[in-house]
């Protein structure tokens, strides 16, 4: 089998802003790019050194996307060579492994010449992962609003999202296996309920553009950062720091331990230096949402 070699984009995401746990994704200006190009056995090629321990052979998350995409079609994959470069930062809670999940289902399509529709990548995707919130994010872009019971899935997409992003990310790594197990196993009815009004008033004022009334809601859930801010140094003076300075609100993104940090468009420089000078101990990214999501196009020789 022949094929020309291609390149598959995807932007990483944060998931949850705040309530919206395991169901809202948003993409953002960060990219994993997966150059893919014949060869006699799979091969994964890491230009980032801090990705440079990951598998690379056939338990590579990126290879096993693929192969389930093409065993959901009950087709065979031609081997590849991958040659990876990536601005993502791993497992820091901004979808690094849902990037990966969506990159091999994109190059399972695109050597397959499925044509799959994007929500079946989204479907495939979500039960690798087991939630949509990443997924979605980064296979359609902008912010996307989902509901997933492992029989329905639907999708509310929001694609333009018009506000400047910071993320602080800490020097050490927080698998989400291990975040996810600080969770209990269950919480009140009444507690649900307002974890469930303030996820209904995020939705509605994010799906409508009103970042002051979603910043304030970001900073109301009862489903999750209650029980991993404690993995997060300085999480409630850096909360306030942000909002003394003006930002719309801060979440926990994905599973931590980064925060994501929403400000007005333009007062995300004013922002950065505040964090870099007072909180010198993480990385601060100034970034965007990305209103692009996957993309597959052929490698210029
Ligand atoms: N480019 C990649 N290639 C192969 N495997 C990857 C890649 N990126 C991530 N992974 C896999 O995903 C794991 C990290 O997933 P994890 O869910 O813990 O972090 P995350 O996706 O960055 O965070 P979050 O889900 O909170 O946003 C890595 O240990 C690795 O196994
Ligand atoms: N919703 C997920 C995102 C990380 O995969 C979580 O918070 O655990």
């Amino acid at each position: 089998m022949k094929w020309k070699d291609f390149t598959v984009t995807v932007p990483a995401s944060t998931a949850n802003l705040g309530p919206g746990f395991d169901s809202i994704g948003l993409a953002l200006d960060l990219h994993l790019s997966i150059h893919v190009s014949q060869a006699s056995e799979w091969t994964v090629r890491y230009n980032e050194e801090s990705y440079q321990h990951l598998s690379g052979s056939s338990d590579n998350l990126i290879i096993a996307a693929a192969k389930k995409t093409a065993a959901a079609y009950g087709r065979e994959l031609p081997p590849a060579k991958l040659e990876i470069d990536t601005d993502i930062p791993l497992s820091r809670g901004l979808g690094s492994s849902a990037s990966a999940i969506a990159g091999g289902i994109e190059i399972a399509d695109r050597l397959l010449g499925l044509n799959m529709p994007l929500k079946e990548k989204v479907e495939i995707g979500t039960e690798m992962e087991g939630h949509p919130d990443n997924i979605s994010a980064s296979i359609l872009g902008g912010l996307t609003i989902s509901y997933a019971d492992g029989e329905e899935l639907s999708i509310v997409h929001v694609p333009e999202v018009e506000i400047g992003v910071l993320i602080l990310v800490p020097p050490t790594e927080f698998l989400t296996t291990e975040s996810r197990g600080l969770l209990p196993e269950e919480v009140l009815h009444k507690t649900a309920v307002r974890g469930s009004m303030a996820a209904n008033v995020l939705s509605a004022a994010l799906a409508t553009g009103d970042w002051n009334t979603a910043g304030r809601m970001m900073e109301r859930d009862e489903f999750h950062e209650p029980f991993r801010k404690s993995r997060f140094p300085d999480f409630d003076i850096i909360r306030q720091a942000c909002r003394d300075h003006g930002a719309y609100g801060s979440a926990i993104s994905g599973a931590g331990p980064s925060l994501f940090i929403a400000a007005e468009k333009g007062k995300e420089e004013e922002i950065r230096q505040m964090l870099s000078e007072r909180f010198p101990h993480y990385d601060c990214l100034l970034t965007k949402p990305s209103t692009a999501g996957i993309k597959a196009v052929q490698t210029v020789q």
